[in-house]
């Protein structure tokens, strides 16, 4: 693999996947970004040795393009680098809520489009991708964003491209609801007694436990819930605890919540 990846904003979402694939030993100077301001560029220039740009247009010579910015400023940046896109690179948006269509009208309906919804753990290799590739994209080139992305995690393709709402609230913005339920945790262990760093230690590894279990296990994790709880037991009490307060139905009207924002984002930017 040694085409080019340029990305167009260097802020949370570029910096964990530039910084999972460097960890993975993809070479620096095969990626190169442009950021609206210098701080962000230079931090990651000096953190993981990629090229900067001096500014998009700059980045958007890459062969593969990764448009990393607020999906709210996706339409200036994309009808700015139109005059640059002459070698029709491959494009890569990981922006929630904007849609293929969107992005024709902007750029022109011949282009070859990704959409990944990825995830911050990226950055620690464990990122969760979904992908849906636009008809323009080859079968060579859909390789290619796969090959990309599961140098920081998983890849999952999608062949509707409104599944990809789906992929926000279960991958994309999921992992806020660990952390959330890690600041409960900690904050729960400290109220019962424990410090701070030995309530936060074991929650962390409790939970990383967990995933991995359920990740190498062969059985539902249901089940691998079950053989947690004896009966009469300990957690047993926690679970019903967290059922009687209808943890499922929460669950479900944010990660709708969630979805349904997207598809509210690409409504209003879908005006645009
Ligand atoms: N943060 C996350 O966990 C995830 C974010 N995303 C998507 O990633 C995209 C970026 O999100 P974040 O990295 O979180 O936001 P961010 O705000 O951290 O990064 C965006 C970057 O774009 C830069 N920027 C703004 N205008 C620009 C311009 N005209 N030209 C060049 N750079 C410009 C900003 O200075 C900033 O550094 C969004 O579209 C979001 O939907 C997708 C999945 C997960
Ligand atoms: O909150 C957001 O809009 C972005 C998309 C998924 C995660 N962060």
């Amino acid at each position: 693999m040694s085409y080019t990846i340029g990305f167009i904003g260097a802020g949370n979402m570029s910096g964990a996947i530039i910084g999972g694939m460097i960890a993975k030993g993809i070479a620096p100077e095969r990626i190169i970004a442009s950021n609206r301001g210098r701080e962000k560029l230079d931090a990651l220039q000096s953190k993981f040795g990629i090229r900067v740009a001096q500014d998009n247009l700059e980045a958007a010579q890459a062969d593969v393009v990764v448009l990393s910015v607020k999906p709210q400023m996706m339409k200036a940046v994309c009808e700015a680098l139109k005059p640059g896109l002459g070698h029709n690179p491959l494009l890569v948006t990981v922006a929630a809520g904007l849609e293929v269509s969107s992005y024709q009208r902007w750029l022109g309906d011949h282009i070859a489009l990704v959409r990944c919804m990825p995830n911050t753990p990226s950055l620690v290799g464990k990122g969760a991708s979904g992908l849906y590739a636009n008809d323009n994209v080859s079968a060579a080139q859909r390789q290619q964003v796969e090959q990309l992305m599961q140098s920081v995690g998983i890849t999952q393709w999608v062949e509707k491209e409104s599944l990809i709402n789906a992929v926000i609230a279960v991958a994309g913005s999921s992992p806020a609801y660990c952390f959330l339920i890690m600041e409960a945790m900690i904050e729960e262990g400290v109220r019962q007694g424990l410090t701070h760093a030995v309530a936060k230690a074991l929650t962390i590894q409790a939970l990383a436990g967990a995933a991995e279990l359920a990740a190498q296990s062969d059985v539902e994790v249901d089940e691998l819930k079950r053989r947690v709880m004896s009966p009469g037991g300990t957690t047993e009490q926690a679970i019903f605890s967290l059922e009687d307060g209808n943890l499922r139905e929460i669950f479900s009207r944010a990660m709708q919540r969630c979805a349904n924002r997207a598809d509210e984002m690409a409504k209003q930017m879908g005006e645009q």
